[in-house]
């Protein structure tokens, strides 16, 4: 070695200039020692960490939080925040950009029809692999076409349409929860709710004769969980949870095409049956060239009803649930609310009709904030087309982002941003009941935008970003308020539900499931 070395310095003229390194770096190869190992060790693993806090500081908070498994939204909304109106992240579907607040999400989601940001790249691989061929795997001229189609079903007619049946269901689950709760002592509500929703989600969206059978309907529940593991980002065997959730969507996909079969089969038998549900609208409906959509496309599009519209509204009512467990004196407001209600609209044989839906304005208020502090989703991604400029309207501060980056608008920093929700993490439904006497932000609640019709308040969906905003804004939005409120509003009347099984801390967690991780045990009896 020291041959060659000195071989090279007298040739190379240059290494003559790099003699006295050259010299102490052979004599330092000659006395090597364990301490220099030692040293080269605590650099490199310095370097690594440091390298790795970088990176991992400027993950997606929210992905930090999905790796941890634990779920803190206050403090992703204030991390989110604190970054900034637009800062780069390095989330699951590469590097990409957060922005947040109702002036980015204006600006993201409402630019959206000059084509420049695609809401189906947007989605991460897996979500573009569970819903392939439907709405949301379609983009501008299609997406709106779908649209239009799907948009049918959740009309106020169409809506008015489901209640008695969900009324009827509702009442149903509920005499079989206070059974199994005196049964096994304590019943869990949380799974018993995605029961309940999933249930509505075949029966009303897609008409299927679903099974009463309690043991058969918790498996289908759980079948269905798989079908969520491939959102969550494991460490390791992430393709497991993927296959595991294909599995599923196939299983969904056959059910869906022996329904339409079945539908078919009649129609080819003259027979005319009047479903009203948007799968058989969308059997029924045909383009401007007359085309209708084929059997593989009608059962894509009812995998996003089913899974949107089961999951999503489950957790939201999970969620309150655990809410109205800790806040006896709000529980003892909502049930008077309930009972004067029924003073004021007769029930229908003893069931609640769409006046009681619209004259609740209490627990409305109460869905707004578990909406704003603790919704399913917690972004909407896009992908920009061209390149563009990003510019905070406030600041002034602007950043360009190249065609094919990634979006996403924080919906839980925009659902807490301070200057809109004073106190933005405290639980404070009264916030949206329009000058009452402890609502610090009355303004918020009469901002103007689409919302539902139902209750009292109205809000822009740029502030309230739960359901999204602009021209892909949740189609089943009025769908999910109405079926929580249906389900809330006859349970606080009329059942029990405050004993916790001892031991269980309501703890929110995404992994190994979304949701809480002991789920919501507790006593369910019918009050006298
Ligand atoms: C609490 C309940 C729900 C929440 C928080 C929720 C949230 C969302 C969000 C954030 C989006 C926008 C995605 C984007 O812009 O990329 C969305 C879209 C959508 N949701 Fe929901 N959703 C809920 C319930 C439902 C229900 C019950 C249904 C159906 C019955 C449904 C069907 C859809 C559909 C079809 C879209 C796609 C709209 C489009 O791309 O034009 N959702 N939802």
């Amino acid at each position: 070695m020291t041959g060659v070395v000195s071989k090279l310095w007298e040739d190379v003229p240059v290494l003559n200039s790099l003699d006295p390194l050259v010299e102490l770096g052979i004599a330092r190869l000659q006395n090597w020692s364990s301490k220099d190992t030692l040293a080269i060790l605590a650099v490199a693993v310095g370097g690594a960490s440091t390298f790795s806090y970088y990176v991992y500081t400027h993950l997606d908070p929210t992905l930090r939080q999905m790796i941890s498994g634990e779920v803190d939204r206050g403090q992703v909304g204030r991390e989110i925040q604190k970054r900034g109106p637009i800062h780069k992240v390095y989330g699951l579907n590469g590097p990409g950009y957060l922005i947040w607040g109702e002036a980015a999400g204006k600006w993201m989601l409402n630019t959206e029809k000059n084509n420049l940001f695609s809401g189906r790249e947007g989605r991460s691989k897996f979500s573009r692999l569970l819903f392939q061929g439907s709405i949301l795997d379609k983009d501008f001229a299609a997406h709106s076409k779908t649209r239009r189609l799907l948009s049918q079903a959740f009309k106020s007619d169409s809506l008015r349409a489901y209640l008695p049946r969900m009324v009827q269901e509702v009442r149903h689950d509920f005499d079989l929860w206070v059974q199994l709760s005196n049964q096994k002592g304590y019943v869990d509500l949380e799974l018993e709710l995605k029961q309940l929703a999933l249930r509505f989600a075949f029966t009303l969206l897609v008409g299927a004769d679903f099974t009463k059978d309690h043991e058969m309907s918790t498996g289908l529940v759980q079948k269905y969980e798989e079908l969520l593991l491939g959102f969550i980002p494991w460490p390791i065997g992430e393709w497991n949870g993927k296959e595991k959730s294909m599995k599923v969507r196939r299983m969904l996909v056959e059910d869906v095409k022996g329904i339409i079969r079945k539908r078919r089969e009649l129609l080819a038998k003259g027979v005319m049956p009047d479903f009203s549900d948007p799968l058989w609208l969308l059997m029924n409906t045909k383009d401007e060239n007359g085309q209708g959509l084929t059997d593989d496309e009608l059962a894509d599009e009812c995998v996003v009803l089913v899974i949107a519209g089961h999951e999503t509204t489950a957790r939201t009512l999970a969620s309150f649930t655990v809410e109205i467990l800790q806040n006896p004196t709000l529980l003892l407001d909502l049930r008077k609310e309930q009972s004067d209600l029924v003073q004021q609209f007769p029930l229908e044989n003893g069931n609640y009709t769409n006046d009681h839906i619209k004259h609740m304005p209490l627990l409305d208020a109460c869905f707004r904030e578990i909406e704003r502090m603790y919704g399913p989703a917690v972004e909407v991604s896009r992908v920009v087309r061209n390149d563009i400029v990003f510019k905070d309207p406030e600041s002034g501060k602007e950043m360009k982002i190249r065609k094919g980056k990634r979006i996403a608008w924080s919906i839980t920093a925009t659902n807490r941003d301070p200057r809109v929700y004073p106190d933005p993490d405290t639980f404070d439904p009264y916030r949206w009941i329009e000058g009452a006497a402890a609502s610090p932000s009355a303004s918020a609640a009469s901002a103007k935008g689409q919302d539902s019709d139902l209750g009292a308040v109205k809000v822009s969906s740029f502030r309230l970003a739960t359901f999204g905003a602009g021209h892909r804004v949740c189609l089943g939005m009025q769908f999910a308020r109405m079926e929580m409120l249906i389900i809330a509003g006859m349970m606080i009347k009329d059942y029990d539900f405050s004993d916790v099984k001892p031991g269980v801390e309501l703890i929110e967690v995404r992994r190994p499931k979304f949701g809480y991780r002991d789920g919501v045990p507790v006593k369910f009896t019918k009050r006298v």
